[in-house]
């Protein structure tokens, strides 16, 4: 069966517009704006992104199936490269909660008798008559406004005895709790997985590519042997079954050093942010941000690289506060290759931090 996305596309020249009375989705958001705050905060992902527009038009004209979830979506690709950033993201856009995603992390459902605390304990068992599960239900169904958003993540990890729910709560909507007396229900949530699977094998195939003859005749990874090796990965980690029911596939792609420069601005931006509580204002000169771009090695994603600019930047800048707490104006320069957090104005002596790396 075709993912969704690839149906959108392929009908999209097709579809025509018909006048017809105004139609109001019960859903309040609004898909253009959450795709502009989406695509500020998000980078390097623009054909995911054009796929999750698709994906939000199609869950606020609320046309999907009603015994089913609004949509069921797998994000594929490596780590640390904005799989649980888009869906947290996401689910505070769609929910208007900053926490308003039902996070599982499948990691710690792998052993099957973990798999109570997903379907409920036994009868018998403590938890069993609460229904004790790992689920927040409120999370789950939202609102008649809103639609609930779930993820679990790494689900190449879970056993099947979860998969099997899994399946279930893709194909009805519901989850039967164990308990018997009780269940969720899923039919108004978006539901995510997100997956490292077949990275590995796609970084290593790239790996070829970066010396020895193939790097020297100026050779390139093939995107579609990519695929392929997705593919083939995909494949053996899931059933036909789990595959069948997936409406929607993002592919996240590696971030290269293209991105960076925006990633860097997102960060400088969010700082700036927690700074301004504190009435302190920053400003980073262009060699800084330079030198500060130069620190990146891309098998590590671009959580290694924001979490070096946080764990570089962001304690000179809090020591400058400590030793000036009168100062509001803080400036990043680089003198003598090296980066300092100087007073604005040029106030040299004391507030200096110096480049230790
Ligand atoms: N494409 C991106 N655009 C903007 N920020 C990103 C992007 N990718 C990662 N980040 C930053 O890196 C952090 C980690 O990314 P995220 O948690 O989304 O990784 P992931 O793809 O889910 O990886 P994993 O499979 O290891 O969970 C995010 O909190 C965010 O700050």
């Amino acid at each position: 069966m075709p993912f969704i996305n690839d149906q959108v596309a392929a009908n999209k020249e097709s579809i025509e517009v018909t006048n017809s009375p105004q139609r109001l989705s019960r859903f309040t958001f609004d898909p253009d704006s959450v795709m502009g705050m989406l695509r500020q905060s998000i980078v390097g992902q623009d054909e995911v992104l054009e796929s999750v527009g698709d994906l939000l038009h199609f869950i606020k004209a609320d046309i999907g199936e009603p015994t089913r979830p609004l949509a069921v979506c797998f994000f594929s690709g490596k780590t640390g490269v904005g799989k649980t950033q888009l869906a947290k993201l996401l689910a505070a856009a769609l929910t208007g909660k900053a926490d308003g995603l039902c996070r599982i992390d499948m990691n710690t459902l792998a052993q099957e008798h973990y798999a109570a605390s997903i379907t409920g304990a036994p009868p018998g068992y403590v938890g069993s008559k609460d229904g004790d599960t790992l689920f927040d239900k409120e999370k789950i169904a939202g609102s008649y406004s809103k639609p609930g958003v779930v993820l679990f993540d790494e689900v190449e990890k879970a056993n099947s005895a979860v998969k099997r729910a899994l399946l279930n709560i893709m194909d009805s909507g519901y989850l039967q709790l164990t308990a018997g007396n009780q269940s969720i229900d899923f039919r108004n949530s978006l539901i995510l997985f997100t997956s490292n699977v077949g990275a590995k094998e796609i970084q290593s195939y790239q790996n070829r590519f970066d010396g020895g003859w193939r790097k020297a005749l100026g050779l390139k990874p093939s995107r579609k042997k990519e695929v392929e090796l997705f593919n083939q990965n995909f494949k053996s980690a899931f059933d036909p079954e789990f595959i069948n029911r997936i409406d929607y596939l993002f592919s996240f792609n590696a971030i290269t050093s293209d991105a960076l420069p925006s990633l860097l601005a997102i960060s400088i931006e969010d700082l700036k942010v927690r700074l301004s509580k504190k009435s302190v204002a920053l400003t980073i000169e262009h060699e800084a941000k330079q030198l500060l771009l130069s620190k990146y090695n891309p098998e590590y994603g671009a959580r290694d690289f924001v979490r070096r600019i946080r764990t570089y930047l962001e304690p000179r800048v809090a020591r400058v506060m400590n030793n000036h707490p009168l100062a509001k104006e803080l400036r990043v320069v680089v003198q003598n290759r090296a980066v300092y957090v100087i007073l604005e104005g040029g106030l040299h002596s004391g507030s200096e931090i110096k480049d230790k790396h």
